[in-house]
């Protein structure tokens, strides 16, 4: 069967090489236009270098959107964690408490209008505020998100933990006070530029790969990659500039976030030399348009038509779209090309298994919490596991 074919590429690593970087701490902020992305980057780079992961407890994320690092323990035969790249809302204190000391920090953020509206079309159902505004929107017969940016407050109850991401997420992941500016916001700014030695920007993101790859001596096979976690067409909301002015004016704090980042990243990149960051681009894209050609026989393709192992996860109001692995593959170019798409849920599974050398457990799939603290639907995704011959194979898999 093709599906048992892929799983049987996954098992084959790409031959291992050592590891010449510190540890990495990746914030991995909310629909920030590359953070599956770059998590599975990072994911190629760890398993490829085998890496200890600081996952969190049988879960994907750490306890969000609460603060606390629920690390688990170190494997047997580790002395210290690698990497740190699952989501979490940031607290510097406890991420240090949890890596070494020499770890780099960096993150990715997009612009606010583009991270607001992914962010409310892909958590309309669980973020309550935004829920309320879909319930109240279809009585109206009107578009949700227009709905609730005519008047926001009406839906959005700060008190509400599940509210974080309703309003400022990348501030909120970051762990700013989200809800309003205070005195503080320069000096957090201050610090947080101190403690990321790179912050990534989606509207750059070939540039931030270039970027990323210098301060990690990468080369460009582990920077190729897909655009993971895409919403299809239909599900993205066009934004007329009333509309974008509100989203704008709502999100103002992610607004000061973002300029004041995308500043420091122009900084870094002047500090490498323009000139030079915009040849390495040109091989990059080059580079990676060949792997694209050789890997994907089909992109954009509907959850309905994917095999399970490369189903993103779907949410109740967004459709996430995937690719199809070309079947005519070299045996040693399999496995990296299956990776590259490797939904960020089945990756992490993959891995999680494999670290802890755990068989029939399984992830505590209902365990999984989102932004508003209840278990999700991820009964709907596959369930990754390590068989006892190091095969990969998953169960409980349906489509939408
Ligand atoms: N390379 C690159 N450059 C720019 N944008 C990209 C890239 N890769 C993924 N994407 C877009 O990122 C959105 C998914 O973000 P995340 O992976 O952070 O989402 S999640 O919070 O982990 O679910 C999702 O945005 P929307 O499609 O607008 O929802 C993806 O299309």
């Amino acid at each position: 069967h093709w599906s048992q074919f892929l799983l049987k590429q996954l098992t084959s690593l790409n031959s291992s090489r050592r590891r010449a970087h510190p540890p990495v701490v990746f914030l991995k902020t909310h629909r920030t236009g590359s953070s599956s992305t770059v998590q599975n980057i990072l994911f190629r780079l760890g398993e490829r270098e085998r890496a200890t992961f600081a996952f969190p407890s049988h879960t994907y994320q750490f306890n969000y959107p609460d603060r606390a690092a629920f690390v688990d323990e170190l494997p047997e035969g580790s002395s210290q964690f690698d990497l740190l790249c699952s989501h979490m809302r940031l607290d510097l204190r406890e991420v240090r408490k949890v890596m070494p000391q020499n770890a780099v920090f960096i993150t990715v953020l997009r612009d606010p209008i583009k991270t607001f509206e992914s962010v409310f079309g892909y958590y309309t159902s669980t973020v309550p505020a935004f829920l309320t505004a879909h319930r109240a929107a279809a009585i109206e017969g009107k578009s949700a998100l227009s709905v609730f940016l005519d008047s926001p407050e009406i839906f959005w109850d700060p008190k509400e933990p599940g509210n974080g991401l309703a309003k400022n997420p990348m501030s909120f992941d970051m762990g700013f006070n989200n809800q309003k500016w205070n005195g503080s916001w320069p000096e957090d700014l201050e610090q947080l530029e101190e403690a990321f030695h790179l912050v990534m920007i989606a509207e750059h993101f070939d540039e931030s790969l270039v970027l990323l790859g210098a301060l990690l001596g990468l080369e460009h096979e582990d920077l190729a990659y897909l655009r993971l976690n895409v919403r299809a067409g239909n599900s993205v909301t066009d934004l007329d500039e009333n509309m974008q002015a509100k989203v704008r004016s709502w999100n103002v704090l992610d607004t000061l976030l973002y300029d004041f980042f995308v500043q420091v990243f122009w900084e870094k990149a002047s500090q490498f030399g323009m000139e030079r960051l915009k040849v390495e681009v040109e091989r990059l894209r080059a580079f990676t348009e060949d792997v694209r050609r050789k890997c994907v026989s089909r992109a954009e393709v509907p959850p309905g038509e994917l095999e399970d192992l490369l189903r993103p996860w779907q949410t109740e109001t967004a459709t996430i779209v995937g690719y199809e692995v070309q079947g005519n593959l070299l045996l040693q170019d399999q496995g990296f090309c299956i990776r590259m798409m490797l939904p960020e849920l089945q990756y992490h599974s993959h891995l999680y298994f494999k670290q802890y050398a755990l068989d029939q457990v399984g992830l505590n799939v209902s365990g999984l919490v989102l932004a508003n603290g209840t278990p999700s639907s991820l009964h709907r995704t596959s369930l990754v596991e390590l068989n006892e011959d190091g095969a990969l194979h998953h169960q409980n898999a349906s489509p939408r």
